[in-house]
């Protein structure tokens, strides 16, 4: 059994995700039990200079230093204050904040088919040595550099915690992520011969970072998103928009494929409102459409890079409580979609308890990443422990 803290501030940039979890087992066998989870949101003044330095302001070396360093301390008293009452962790996962994402890029493919790409690149601040030392706990961080440096996209890491956690014997699955960006794990049936192997996942597009953004824009910053999706509820979706939006490259990117907010962010939004001003949309249509947008694009991607439909849909991250989003998808679908909650795995903290696994894989020699989804040429260990 070993005793392992969990900690992320994703796309949305919320707030540092905590978990404590027990571990048992390895990988076919391994079960976790949720000890405690928490949200520590950050103070609005970092949670500012983090927004502006995923828009791409500019940053000075020291100040992105500074940054840094106010990350770690947030992320290591997120790391403290959830062990409060517990017997104190054997080890933390962190992987920080995301401030920037640059997936790999094809360059050229030679007859049999492979791929020459760039590397990527991906930069998440509070560096694991600092948390380490402040909580004088073993801590594993950075985890998408050593895929990235096999060339694979970094991202998304957490399906093959999925496959582990959340697959079903006779069953095929979609683990459905809605953060800021959405992505997916798709779990073929255990009962299949390596099963592990046909497991797929990638980034879908945007979940919830357009939605939040045109909350924001639309209440000049009083609400910072549609909670429970009542305002596109009350509205009605513009469908030549959504059919326009989904012709965006990124969508007919076969996968591997990842994203982020340097795509779909506040310049993304301006061109929404820009195209959407023809159409004369309420504030609610704005929304509907945002929302059916989300939806669309998760339809799209299923039915064109899935091997097969899943029986089931089991929906994780704060979109899962947006039930605007989840009727849409549920009649696009048309398949039944539940959350992880239902399938004993917390929706609101699945990718807390991911990096806690993923730290503890990295202590015992486990491979994190899964190469037929991140693109990578190997399985590699992720993270750097210190
Ligand atoms: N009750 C709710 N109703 C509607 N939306 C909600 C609700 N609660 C949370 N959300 C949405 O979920 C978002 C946060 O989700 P989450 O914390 O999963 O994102 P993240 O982890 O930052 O993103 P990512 O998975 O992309 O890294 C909020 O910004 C909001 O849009
Ligand atoms: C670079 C980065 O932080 N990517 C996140 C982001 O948020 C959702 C999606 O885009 C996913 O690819 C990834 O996060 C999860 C935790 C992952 O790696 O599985």
């Amino acid at each position: 059994m070993t005793l392992v803290v969990g900690l992320i501030s994703g796309t949305s940039v919320d707030g540092i995700d905590a978990a404590l979890i027990n571990i048992t087992g390895r990988t076919e066998d391994i079960q976790v039990e949720l000890l405690a989870a928490n949200t520590y949101p950050y103070p609005i003044d970092l949670r500012s200079q983090i927004l502006a330095a995923c828009k791409g302001e500019a940053i000075s070396i020291p100040q992105l230093a500074a940054l840094d360093d106010a990350i770690a301390l947030c992320f290591a008293q997120a790391a403290q204050n959830i062990q409060a009452g517990h017997p104190p962790a054997e080890l933390i996962g962190s992987h920080g904040q995301t401030v920037f994402h640059r997936p790999p890029v094809l360059t050229s493919r030679d007859v049999a088919g492979n791929a020459s790409t760039t590397l990527g690149y991906s930069l998440q601040l509070g560096r694991g040595a600092v948390i380490a030392q402040l909580t004088n706990t073993p801590t594993v961080s950075n985890f998408r550099a050593a895929d990235i440096a096999v060339g694979g996209h970094g991202a998304p890491l957490v399906p093959k915690v999925d496959a582990y956690l959340l697959s079903h014997l006779h069953e095929a699955r979609c683990v459905q992520n809605l953060g800021g960006i959405g992505n997916l794990a798709y779990l073929p049936p255990r009962s299949h011969v390596n099963w592990e192997e046909k497991v797929r996942g990638w980034d879908t597009g945007p979940a919830n970072t357009l939605l939040d953004l045109a909350v924001q824009h639309l209440t000049d910053g009083a609400q910072t998103y549609d909670r429970d999706g009542n305002w596109a509820a009350s509205g009605t979706p513009c469908h030549p928009l959504v059919e326009q939006w989904l012709n965006q490259d990124f969508f007919h990117l076969p996968p591997p494929k990842s994203t982020g907010r340097e795509l779909f962010g506040w310049e993304y939004l301006q061109q929404c409102l820009v195209d959407a001003r023809s159409y004369q949309l309420s504030a609610s249509d704005l929304l509907a459409t945002l929302t059916e947008f989300t939806v669309a694009s998760i339809v799209h991607s299923y039915r064109t890079f899935l091997p097969q439909m899943p029986e089931r849909v089991f929906l994780c991250g704060g979109g899962s409580r947006n039930l605007y989003l989840k009727q849409r998808l549920q009649i696009h679908l048309d398949i039944p979609v539940l959350t992880t909650d239902e399938a004993g795995l917390s929706a609101d903290f699945k990718e807390a308890i991911a990096f806690a696994v993923l730290a503890y894989w990295r202590q015992q020699g486990i491979p994190g990443n899964l190469p037929q989804v991140t693109g990578a040429k190997q399985a590699v260990l992720l993270g750097e422990l210190v």
